[in-house]
């Protein structure tokens, strides 16, 4: 065992130092080109894939590749070895296989599908599908040029044929800093087929907790950078998250796939954007803590909650019904005279508003209109009698012009959504109470209280980006080639059928957690209300159920929590890596906070780069932030209004937590009285628990929910 495992890292070494000098041959010469700083395009074009080379070539030459596969191409005869890398590396004679194979080629799909097995394997190319034989996966681990590990995943002539899960469980092992990193080369099988997935395809994503969902998105965006490059780019593409703390924590892995420029951010800074709404979103913390502070009013049912209200499509159609009953009242009533004596009939205007610009939307209607009513005038104009009369003629034409302007409804998305929580004003008696009827009679009274108070609240700005959308349609220059929704169960079905109008084809990425939606107030409560949305030749939906994150202790005590307490959650399938057990560790009241102390201090005295506190409520972890403080420690306070995520120690309440990873977690309090028997303080305390990658401890003084399972040491 030790010789083979000697000669493989023999040889690999050997063929490293074989690429780095054609690389680094490669760099030099491409370095010794004179940079072209002139005016000519072509040159100026040339000399940038130049440069772009030189990068790729110097990012290449410190880690040129992450895995070898030996293939024998059916009807080839012969057994070639294929280098995979982050970045592909062309060899310079065209008729041999690449350098390295870029990860993301159809070839290197064989490398992540294929699964073990004396049969043939094949791949999708674009000349149809080709067969072969794979003999040999091998993972290779360089950094900085070292070879550092060999591991076979598969290999044909051993005894033992099987895959073997060894080197994703070392690479799994490892601790985290405050980046989320790319896992080019261990994508699973199961990951890939998303990660490859046809582009035109609304992808729905129901994977458990640490499956790699927001990992996978990344991954797959860099995948649709490559194959479809000459109908995506970059600056077209758009990922939507949470926060801007998850933003930040996600944002080094694009870059670390050599992709840059993709538009990442949150729903709300893209709504406000667009709208150019310059005003501030009401505080959501009054929102957070009604729904998380443990007891309180809050009633297990959502359904009548506003946010789900808001977020239906039934609430999407009243809009657009309310636009349509007011295309009839637009044009003011009377004919228009720019000076006495001559006239322009409503009847003319009408004909206009409704035939010739009906299949524009209603803010370009009244503008084509006026900008026609306007050239009337100057053709009236010409007909005056005297220098004198035109004078007269178009001062009095200037002001009349603009007292009719003012007469037309004003058209921007904040004034009609006002209007709609004012009883539908505008629109006749009997069309106006309809409309109010229709809107649930608490949520029109506190949205009509809001409004009054310039109070705009996250859950009505699909509504206001709709209206702006009815009204003025959208531009071709904010349409999207690719939209991705990570944490979608926090999303509405009305969030969707929004985006979809800003995406080309349909061409989504929507992935969630449905046992982590603790914002069902909000959110979908069956991924069906989003993917009834499309045809179903429009859509395809995948089911990731293998967790990577967490050891399988970890995964084994929260898949209780999921059973016990969720009843119906999909429950999570561990990789095989073992770590220490869970401790549940029992406190007394009054030493609640040395307690927890001193579980944060032997947590942090371990090699672990990252450990958290997860409170309850954002109070405690605010309480307790002061605590560790005051003891001497450096730890963070994450408490929504923070951009970055820094890594090292964090206390944060644990509906902050989601997305996020620790090494190791401590949750606060995790008793009973915090959380309570409700399908969504388990849900919480699921996500809480899911958190940890090496070590989770929940600490406790008085008894433990019924669904979370003491531990005995
Ligand atoms: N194939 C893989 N190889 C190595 N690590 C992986 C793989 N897939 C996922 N991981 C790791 O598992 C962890 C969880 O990934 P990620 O955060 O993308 O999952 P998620 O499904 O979005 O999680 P959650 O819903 O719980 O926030 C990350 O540390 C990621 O690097």
């Amino acid at each position: 065992m030790e010789n083979k495992f000697q000669s493989a890292y023999q040889e690999e070494q050997h063929r490293l130092s074989l690429a780095m000098e054609e690389i680094d041959r490669r760099l030099e010469r491409l370095r010794s080109t004179p940079v072209y700083t002139g005016h000519d395009f072509t040159e100026q074009v040339l000399e940038s894939a130049r440069e772009e080379k030189r990068q790729a070539l110097a990012k290449s030459s410190q880690e040129p590749y992450f895995g070898r596969m030996d293939f024998d191409e059916r009807g080839r005869g012969q057994r070639k070895p294929l280098y995979i890398g982050k970045i592909g590396v062309e060899r310079e004679e065209t008729s041999a296989y690449p350098l390295v194979i870029d990860w993301r080629a159809p070839i290197a799909s064989l490398f992540y599908s294929f699964t073990g097995g004396e049969e043939t394997a094949s791949y999708e190319a674009p000349e149809g599908t080709v067969e072969g034989l794979v003999y040999l996966k091998r993972n290779v681990v360089i950094r900085k040029r070292i070879l550092e590990r060999v591991a076979d995943t598969y290999n044909r002539e051993s005894d033992e044929p099987a895959v073997s899960d060894e080197f994703l469980v070392y690479r799994l092992g490892e601790n985290k800093d405050n980046r989320l990193r790319d896992i080019v080369s261990t994508i699973q099988a199961e990951q890939d087929q998303i990660i490859r997935a046809a582009k035109n395809t609304a992808l729905v994503i129901q994977g458990v907790a640490g499956s790699g969902k927001t990992t996978v998105a990344l991954h797959r965006l860099a995948f649709l950078l490559y194959q479809y490059k000459d109908q995506v780019s970059a600056d077209k593409m758009v990922i939507f998250a949470p926060n801007h703390m998850f933003l930040d924590y996600i944002s080094d892995v694009l870059p670390e796939l050599g992709v840059g420029n993709i538009q990442q951010s949150t729903f709300a800074d893209w709504a406000l954007g667009l709208l150019g709404l310059d005003l501030p979103l009401a505080d959501p913390t009054e929102t957070l803590s009604y729904w998380f502070e443990s007891g309180g009013l809050r009633t297990e049912s959502m359904d009548e909650a506003p946010g789900r209200f808001k977020g239906s499509v039934h609430f999407m159609k009243l809009l657009q019904d309310f636009v349509e009953r007011l295309e009839p009242i637009s044009v003011p009533e009377g004919d228009f005279s720019p000076w006495d004596g001559a006239v322009l009939s409503r009847t003319e205007i009408l004909n206009w508003f409704n035939e010739e610009y009906k299949p524009y939307p209603l803010a370009k209607r009244k503008e084509r209109v006026l900008a026609r009513v306007h050239r009337w005038i100057e053709m009236e104009l010409k007909k005056s009698p005297s220098a004198a009369a035109l004078k007269e003629r178009k001062k009095k034409a200037g002001s009349r012009e603009k007292a009719y302007a003012k007469k037309w409804p004003q058209y921007d998305a904040l004034t009609l959504y006002k209007q709609l929580f004012q009883a539908a004003k505008g629109l006749p008696a009997e069309a106006a109470a309809e409309m109010k009827a229709s809107l649930p009679a608490p949520i029109f009274k506190a949205t009509q209280s809001d409004l009054r108070s310039q109070i705009i609240r996250e859950e009505d700005l699909t509504a206001l980006v709709y209206l702006h959308v009815l009204i003025h349609e959208v531009e071709s220059s904010q349409r999207f080639d690719h939209v991705v929704i990570d944490e979608a169960q926090d999303f509405s079905p009305f969030h969707i059928a929004l985006l979809d109008l800003f995406v080309k084809g349909h061409s989504f990425t929507i992935l969630g957690d449905l046992s982590q939606g603790i914002h069902e107030y909000r959110g979908v409560h069956a991924w069906e209300e989003m993917s009834s949305l499309f045809a179903p030749e429009q859509t395809g939906y995948f089911a990731l159920t293998r967790s990577y994150r967490s050891t399988l202790e970890i995964i084994e005590f929260a898949n209780t929590i999921l059973e016990q307490g969720v009843r119906g959650g999909i429950t999570a399938v561990p990789v095989f890596r073992s770590g220490d057990p869970v401790r549940t560790v029992s406190y007394d009241s009054s030493v609640r906070e040395e307690s927890l102390l001193t579980a944060l201090k032997e947590l942090s005295s371990k090699e672990y780069r990252t450990v958290s506190v997860l409170t309850r409520t954002l109070k405690e972890a605010v309480e307790l932030h002061e605590v560790f403080t005051s003891a001497g420690l450096d730890v963070h306070l994450i408490d929504g209004g923070k951009k970055q995520y820094e890594g090292g120690l964090s206390v944060l309440p644990v509906y902050l937590s989601k997305g996020l990873e620790f090494d190791a977690v401590i949750v606060a309090d995790a008793d009973q009285d915090h959380y309570g028997e409700r399908t969504w303080d388990a849900k919480l305390l699921y996500v809480g628990c899911t958190r940890a990658l090496h070590e989770l401890w929940l600490l406790h003084d008085g008894p433990l929910p019924s669904y979370v399972q003491a531990q005995t040491e």
